[in-house]
């Protein structure tokens, strides 16, 4: 019953529902490498097939004697024959037509060798070296790579040897210096001299390093222990030249230029010491260079580089790292982080740092890393970072994957959009070229309306970081060649998933470069009806841990966490005031108001005394917006003609409208020119209208999450709001749901509303069953019979 209303409803860029039942969920990768494989099986079959039908030469005549030999046509060319036509001998052959022939297959085959080798350095964008050059540029490279490892270049080995002991006995003498820097300072404490006070101070300050490296070194890496001897003996300045990854491992900064690890390579988030916890000093660990562009530019070798350069720089010595090895110009207090974390209800999950207690915050813009500050100006028109926004900038910009649960009109949008945009600048200039590389970020979302509202905030930071243009909106409903022309000029494709699995068959979207990727709202993209579409759409990424893969929303069901997993790779969790559990928590500043109906034909006059009680209620009240929900696509033209009758001015959005008109209903219901809106659930999820103050469900939503998403479009931003409900015995399958949010949010809980029973049915995947769970106070469901 529930698939089926659900399916009538279904919004045009939705995929039909299919029967998968329980099929275990298909790996993206397997399938295509699945795929290959047959591909490659047919192909060789085809080919086996081929050449085990002899070809003759194209002037043999079937209908003559085909191997009779005219003494005036021209010698074979053996040269354009194939395998097997020169194994058919001919009579009468030369012997040097012989040697000729029996050559020829060896040639041939050598020839295609070198021009598949040739294609290949092509492809890969290496030069097209001749096979007999090759040698000795592998023998040249390896020479090279000889020399290189031993930093020697063009030294004799007498010279080498020289230089060896010489290191070895600075090394000894660095030594010494620490054990006799360590008795003195013994000395001068317990006999209280003087006179050593000068030398000891000098040697304190490489004492101290010393020490500090030593805790950094802890563990068994032999290449930290040199460093901590360097440190002393050459310059300390060879400490921050170190880095050390997630693992404790140390890296040279060198290193780092090699793109295809560098998401692996990117540090796992240190914490700012909150609660007297920090996970990279307890283990001994350093934090790592910043890995914003200055850094970045540092090693790159692409000219790029020189404007990544321009970035401002911020002062390594005071500057704390942040969780992402960022740096923030501000040194955050931990006792401000541990106070802002518990107040905001922020919890932060690290697969990669279980321990951590505490995460480093961006609290303020001014704190925000940015390629150039000019890329902030989005941010003018507010004065601090979003709770959702401070917590996960950090995560994102060092490159990790994470999923983002924050209530509803919290700021996600920008959570994902503005490291999006950073991505996309720290990029080289030769990866920023759509025609070339294809889209580099990729934008999923549920609804044409919520796409255009998400492709607006993105064109907003891309404008800012100079790169006017470089965003497309792709959704359906509308002409499809001014889209698929913007895609060939699209770093950035803000998509619905149809009409992007569209353009990716017909080859016009290219997103096999793509290594940002976000689902906004993450549940419905991967509730089923989505799940296939997404699926193909992440296929055509590049694969985990290339891709990084984002998934921001307000409700996140334990029925979707499992697939999500397996498109991401250990990625944080962030919850702002959102249970571990899966319960839902709905924004707190929305006043909600149930309303039990004894008869649901009593909806449509109490609808129309609402919204004029509201209208009424003073003299601004009548700009407010008011967005009524219906369930069905007819039921919400029937409604709007309902109020339109009535004298209300109204418009109305459902998937029976073409996009034109549910693009300029939108519109005007935002422009206050129609403050009524009538919408099917197209309109619950993420669209951000200023100003609207009620919302009113007359049918209640398929499911839970929609109703906590559908009252989400009030109270917006700091704003409050308030959600009236119109509950019949129809509904009664969510009461306990509904219970649970109401009690969860300290909302008023009718007692008709308890009567229907608070047994929750928490929601099911197809694929990945049913979670079931009653609430704590559960009372045994009643019978209500409702009076003829
Ligand atoms: N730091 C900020 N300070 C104040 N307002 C902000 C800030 N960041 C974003 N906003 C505004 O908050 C509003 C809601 O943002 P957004 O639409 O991104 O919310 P959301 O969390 O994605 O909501 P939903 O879950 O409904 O999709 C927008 O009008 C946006 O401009």
């Amino acid at each position: 019953m529930g698939k089926k209303r659900k399916a009538a409803e279904a919004d045009d860029d939705m995929p039909a529902f299919t029967s998968q039942a329980n099929a275990p969920p298909e790996d993206p990768r397997e399938t295509a490498k699945k795929e290959k494989k047959d591909k490659k099986k047919s192909s060789k079959k085809r080919d086996t097939e081929k050449s085990s039908k002899p070809r003759l030469p194209s002037n043999h005549d079937p209908e003559t004697n085909s191997h009779a030999v005219d003494p005036i046509a021209p010698k074979p060319d053996f040269t354009t024959m194939n395998v097997h036509e020169l194994k058919l001998k001919p009579e009468n052959e030369k012997k040097e037509d012989k040697y000729a022939r029996q050559k020829e297959p060896r040639k041939r085959k050598k020839e295609e060798k070198e021009k598949l080798e040739g294609h290949k350095a092509e492809v890969e964008g290496k030069e097209d070296v001749p096979p007999d050059t090759k040698k000795e540029e592998k023998k040249r490279k390896k020479e090279a790579a000889k020399l290189a490892k031993k930093e020697q270049p063009g030294l004799s080995k007498a010279e080498k040897k020289i230089l060896a002991e010489e290191r070895k006995d600075k090394k000894r003498k660095a030594r010494k210096e620490a054990k006799r820097a360590e008795k003195l300072k013994a000395k001068a404490a317990a006999n209280g001299e003087t006179e050593v006070e000068e030398e000891e101070t000098t040697t304190k300050v490489t004492i101290t390093q010393v020490e500090e490296v030593r805790e950094v070194t802890m563990g068994d890496a032999v290449e930290r222990i040199e460093v901590v001897k360097d440190v002393v003996t050459v310059e300390p300045a060879v400490e921050d030249k170190m880095e050390v990854d997630s693992d404790g491992n140390s890296t040279s900064s060198s290193d780092s230029s090699d793109s295809d690890n560098e998401k692996e390579k990117k540090p796992a988030p240190k914490s700012a010491k909150s609660n007297g916890v920090t996970n990279g000093a307890a283990n001994g660990k350093k934090s790592k260079k910043p890995v914003d562009s200055s850094s970045d530019s540092s090693n790159s070798s692409d000219s790029e580089s020189e404007e990544a350069t321009k970035a401002p720089k911020v002062d390594d010595s005071t500057a704390p790292t942040t969780a992402s090895g960022t740096q923030s110009p501000v040194p955050v207090d931990s006792t401000v982080i541990s106070s802002y974390m518990t107040t905001h209800a922020i919890k932060i999950t690290d697969p990669k740092a279980p321990d951590t207690l505490s995460a480093d915050l961006i609290l303020n813009f001014s704190d925000l890393p940015a390629v150039d500050k000019s890329h902030l100006a989005p941010f003018s028109a507010y004065k601090t970072p979003t709770p959702i926004q401070a917590a996960s900038w950090s995560y994102l910009l060092a490159g990790r994957d994470l999923i983002g649960v924050a209530e509803t009109g919290s700021g996600k949008t920008m959570a994902f959009a503005y490291p999006a945009v950073q991505y996309l600048s720290k990029l080289p200039k030769s990866e920023r070229n759509p025609k070339k590389t294809g889209a580099k970020v990729v934008i999923v979302s549920p609804t044409r309306e919520l796409a255009m509202q998400i492709f607006e905030q993105v064109e907003k930071l891309t404008i800012a970081a100079g790169m006017k243009d470089a965003a497309t909106c792709i959704y359906g409903g509308v002409p499809k060649d001014p889209q698929r022309d913007s895609l060939s000029k699209a770093l950035v494709i803000v998509a619905t998933p149809g009409r992007l699995n569209d353009f990716l068959e017909e080859g016009s979207a290219k997103i096999s470069q793509a290594g940002y990727v976000v689902l906004d709202e993450a549940d419905r993209m991967l509730d089923k009806g989505f799940e296939d579409a997404i699926k193909t759409i992440l296929g055509a990424t590049p694969a985990t841990p290339k891709r990084q893969t984002l998934m921001f929303t307000a409700t996140w069901p334990q029925s979707v966490r499992q697939l999500a997993s397996t498109f991401m790779t250990k990625p944080i969790r962030i919850g702002i005031n959102s249970p571990e559990d899966g319960d839902l928590r709905a924004n707190t500043r929305i006043t909600q108001t149930v309303e039990v109906l004894a008869d649901g034909r009593m909806k449509e006059s109490r609808l129309l005394n609402i919204i004029n009680a509201h209208q009424r209620s003073s003299p601004t009240a009548r700009n407010d917006r008011i967005l009524v929900f219906a369930l069905y696509k007819k039921e919400a033209a029937r409604l709007e003609g309902f109020l339109r009758a009535k004298g209300i001015k109204v418009g109305g959005i459902h998937g029976d409208l073409n996009q034109t008109v549910r693009t300029t209903t939108l519109a005007e219901f935002k422009s206050g020119k129609t403050p009524v809106l009538v919408a099917t659930d197209v309109a619950a999820r993420g669209l951000d209208i200023p100003n609207v103050k009620l919302v009113i469900n007359v049918t209640f939503p398929l499911t839970i999450e929609d109703y906590v998403h559908r009252i989400g479009r009030t109270g917006r931003a700091g704003e409050v709001g308030k959600a009236m409900t119109f509950f019949t015995d129809h509904d009664k399958a969510h009461s306990g749901g509904l219970i649970n949010i109401l009690k969860a949010a300290k909302q008023n809980v009718p007692e008709e509303l308890m009567k229907f029973g608070t047994t929750v049915k928490k929601k099911e995947h197809a694929s990945y069953g049913a979670f079931y769970r009653d609430t704590s106070d559960a009372k045994t469901a009643t019978k209500i019979k409702f009076d003829e």
